[in-house]
């Protein structure tokens, strides 16, 4: 297959706004590619190279002057070929060779091609609002239920693998997807409830366990092997070592655990979440002890609890993880959930979860078994850009300029600005990030890639004739900056609308 073909495609992809023909296009790609570089061009299309991040500087990447050709015959498993030798470039004098070989790449490539190779390359191609549409191109490039093919998807955590499979071997082999020790899940999520009377009444025998405001982790043993991944599936065992040997301890042979993870203060508080997340960075900075909650247990010495009820993965859980089980009330009555709302408040925590005890663990899904109840309402945003700061602001970027999801894959819509809630640490934080992100620049704004999530705090919405979405937040101020989320799972325009006066409000 020719890298133009997966280009005009991508092309076509971005320049529609109908999930439809978004759909069409991308199964039509699916169903000319060869097996051998089915990989490649889900790869290619959804912006992540199979090579992940090749080792080539973003700067690199953007300056490389090469003349354009005026036609190509570059074909994709040549440009996977070429990455696969970028990447495994290393040693003295690798930033050269890697440079010669993307030149060599660049030089047999139309102006299209270029572009899309440099985004490619820069990670600006990639668009998690496009996972979803994916799988519906992958479900209608082979006439699997979107079902299966998303089930395969969650279990796997990876797209190109689920659609090699679903293309090579239909419905079975993706059936055959099962949860595997040491490989992570996508984690099931929660909807919003209004209140905690409705989500008690909605889900009938529940549990009501608090939510604690820390990180999510996903636990796997296997004999003596632990590792720790992250809500978006990053690895981060090295970074967690008390973790890892505190699952190491369980009584078990094998486990897959839930859960959330938090530094404490002396009063067993939580500490700030930025504290939390900054555990998760490259190196062991043990002083800042991490301590587990867990939730959910998936697996449990050779079982897959996925497909059993909560109920009885919950008690799975108390066998295994007794005294690291996060606190909560089994069944309660409604007194008995008031109180557990009350104590997780008092703590210091954002509220609760109530949970069905007959609901299956529904990888990957945003549900209504799990329901949240929090006293003050948020959205997930995305930074789209930043305006330079004044006064006494000036040298950091300031005000920044919000957008939620287009939930058919477009870039995001802006909603609003804010600058009102930013610490000083906070200012330099992202004056540092957002420059490393930026795309370009005028006197008053940095326009940055939509890749950081920002959690906003609002009094509501209004219609707004300034956006382009027709509606913009009031008083929106920052709560944190959210980075184990991506913007695929940022807050769409759909909801954000949801708000106006109206609408029910849902968070
Ligand atoms: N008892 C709990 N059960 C499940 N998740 C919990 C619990 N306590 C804290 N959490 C956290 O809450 C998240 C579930 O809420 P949700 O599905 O809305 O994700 P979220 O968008 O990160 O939520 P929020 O933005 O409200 O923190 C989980 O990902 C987990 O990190």
């Amino acid at each position: 297959m020719l890298l133009s073909e997966v280009v005009a495609t991508s092309v076509a992809v971005a320049a529609t706004r109908s999930r439809l023909a978004k759909v069409k296009a991308l199964s039509a790609l699916l169903r000319s590619a060869t097996p051998e570089v089915v990989e490649a061009v889900v790869s290619f299309l959804i912006g992540v190279p199979k090579q992940g991040r090749i080792g080539a500087g973003w700067r690199t990447v953007f300056e490389l002057s090469v003349g354009p050709v005026g036609r190509s015959a570059l074909t994709v498993a040549e440009v996977d070929a070429a990455l696969a030798a970028v990447a495994a470039t290393s040693g003295k004098g690798s930033a050269q060779r890697r440079t010669d070989l993307l030149v060599d790449l660049f030089s047999r490539a139309t102006e299209a091609e270029q572009d899309f190779l440099r985004r490619l390359l820069t990670g600006e191609l990639r668009q998690g609002a496009l996972e979803g549409v994916m799988l519906d191109a992958i479900a209608a490039a082979t006439e699997v239920p979107g079902e299966t093919v998303r089930r395969a998807f969650m279990l796997s955590g990876r797209l190109p693998q689920t659609a090699v499979a679903a293309l090579a071997g239909g419905a079975s082999a993706l059936e055959a997807f099962q949860l595997e020790v040491g490989r992570p899940v996508r984690p099931m999520l929660a909807s919003p409830a209004e209140s905690l009377p409705d989500a008690l009444a909605e889900l009938g025998s529940c549990v009501v366990e608090h939510k604690l405001d820390g990180a999510r982790i996903q636990v796997h043993r296997s004999g003596d092997v632990v590792r720790v991944f992250t809500r978006t599936l990053r690895e981060i065992t090295k970074t967690v070592p008390e973790l890892v040997d505190l699952v190491r301890g369980l009584p078990c042979q094998s486990v897959v655990l839930d859960g959330e993870t938090l530094a404490l203060t002396d009063e067993g508080r939580p500490r700030p979440f930025q504290e939390t997340m900054s555990r998760f960075g490259a190196q062991d900075a043990r002083e800042l002890l991490l301590k587990p909650f867990f939730f959910d247990c998936l697996h449990l010495d050779g079982v897959d609890l996925l497909d059993v009820p909560l109920r009885d993965r919950l008690a799975a859980l108390r066998r295994v993880a007794g005294e690291h089980v996060i606190p909560g009330a089994l069944d309660p009555s409604p007194a008995e959930a008031e109180a557990v709302v009350a104590a997780a408040m008092s703590s210091g925590h954002e509220g609760v979860m109530v949970k069905a005890l007959d609901s299956l663990y529904a990888a990957g899904r945003r549900g209504k078994a799990w329901q949240k109840v929090k006293p003050v309402h948020t959205l997930d945003l995305v930074v789209i850009g930043v305006e330079r700061g004044s006064g006494r602001r000036r040298g950091w970027l300031s005000n920044l300029h919000l957008g939620a999801r287009d939930p058919d894959g477009g870039p995001p819509v802006m909603v609003g600005k804010t600058f009102k809630g930013l610490t000083d640490e906070l200012l330099t934080w992202q004056t540092r990030e957002l420059q490393a992100i930026a795309t370009s620049t005028d006197d008053w704004v940095v326009h940055v890639r939509p890749e950081l999530v920002i959690e906003i705090e609002l009094d509501g919405v209004q219609v707004s004739t300034r956006y382009p979405g027709g509606v913009a937040l009031r008083f929106a101020r920052v709560v944190r900056y959210r980075p184990d989320k991506d913007a695929s799972e940022a807050t769409t325009i759909e909801e954000v609308r949801g708000l106006l006066p109206g609408h029910t409000i849902r968070e």
